[in-house]
């Protein structure tokens, strides 16, 4: 459909940089005090990118903020209590969210709606009102939903900029070359995937055909595979048995994200990585938000890549992700409006 994008597909992981030309760069981490929270903080202290680390939960982060505040780099760390949102806010140029409540086994992340739509809602019209200029990354599940319902509610203040609002589906990507790398034996780093189109189930698009090592699998070893990386976030709630879905891999997901936009508005050439975004590649087709690969810049999405040549296995996925994206994004519209 679009013509082989020509961009590295690497994922770029969290890095040490000289601080000494970087600017200040404040991150806030709303429901820090949570499973991801936790280890997504300490990872992002342990970033030079990062200066100053607001950590907001509704309970707890205070306690993690002194924890983590001990960590010998320079950034600084300062803990904020449910009451204390707009303090938490202020002055920041990034904002991750896994604020939200996380899937128990027999539950789809659609279940989570519910309960999650309001809290990013409510969380999102805060940035809007305190840091309407803040990039913000949403992690809080249905990402699919959550996206668009953050966008509707900035959109309704009149403050929604399509370059700072991000999905994070680096986990789905973290997944696809660690799952690769163990059918062909080749280390991680050189198998990855992009990952396209949402972040549940059939909605994930892994592009096999475009790597070196992946594009001659076939057969049972190619479905099992696609599923694996589909479905991975069951295989972790399943073995977790009720007590909550993934949260390490997620950290660390969350951190290499939040790391390559940190490098991109840093000025860093070319950091381009899958990313859940406002986007013009399905718009005809209803499917306003899709993940694909984006060039991060000072000012957020700089470039947009086309999806690139499809196998005939993978426009069959494209064709079972699309509906089920679109009813996914206008349920979030639908919440907010
Ligand atoms: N995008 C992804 O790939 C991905 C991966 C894993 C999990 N998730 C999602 O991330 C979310 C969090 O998962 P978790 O395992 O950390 O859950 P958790 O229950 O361990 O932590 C959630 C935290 O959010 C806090 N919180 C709730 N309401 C809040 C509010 N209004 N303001 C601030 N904080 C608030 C809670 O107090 C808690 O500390 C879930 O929705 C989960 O589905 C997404
Ligand atoms: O599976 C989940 O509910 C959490 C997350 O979206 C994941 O992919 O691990």
């Amino acid at each position: 459909m679009f013509a082989r994008s020509a961009v590295r597909t690497a994922l770029p992981v969290a890095r040490s940089f000289s601080t000494s030309s970087a600017r200040q760069t404040k991150v806030a981490v709303l429901g820090a005090g949570g499973g991801i929270g936790q280890p997504l903080s300490l990872l992002l202290k342990n970033n030079p990118l990062v200066t100053a680390l607001n950590l907001y939960d509704i309970r707890g982060a205070p306690g993690v903020a002194a924890d983590v505040s001990h960590v010998d780099t320079a950034s600084t760390v300062q803990g904020f209590a449910a009451d204390k949102l707009d303090e938490a806010l202020d002055g920041t140029e990034i904002v991750v969210i896994p604020a939200g409540v996380p899937r128990k086994p027999g539950m789809t992340r659609d279940d989570l709606f519910n309960t999650n739509a309001s809290i990013v809602r409510d969380l999102a019209a805060a940035v809007g009102r305190v840091s309407p200029k803040a990039h913000i990354l949403v992690i809080s599940n249905p990402v699919n939903s959550t996206v668009p319902i953050v966008a509707a509610t900035l959109e309704k203040a009149g403050v929604f900029d399509p370059k700072r609002l991000f999905g994070v589906t680096t986990l789905d990507v973290v997944r696809a070359a660690r799952f690769l790398s163990e059918v062909t034996g080749a280390p991680p780093s050189e198998t990855r995937v992009t990952v396209v189109g949402g972040h549940s189930g059939p909605t994930i698009v892994p592009l096999l055909s475009q790597t070196k090592l992946g594009k001659d699998i076939s057969g049972d070893v190619y479905d099992k595979l696609v599923y694996r990386i589909q479905f991975g976030g069951d295989e972790v709630v399943k073995a977790k048995d009720g007590a909550g879905s993934a949260t390490l891999s997620m950290a660390y997901a969350g951190a290499t994200f939040t790391g390559s936009l940190l490098r991109g508005i840093n000025g860093e050439k070319d950091v381009t990585v899958p990313t859940f975004v406002k986007s013009p590649l399905y718009a005809s087709e209803g499917v306003d938000f899709f993940s694909s690969l984006v060039t991060l810049g000072p000012n957020g999405v700089e470039k947009i890549h086309p999806i690139g040549d499809l196998s005939a296995a993978e426009e069959k996925l494209m064709a079972e992700c699309l509906p089920t994206l679109k009813t996914n994004i206008e349920k979030g519209y639908a919440f907010v409006a």
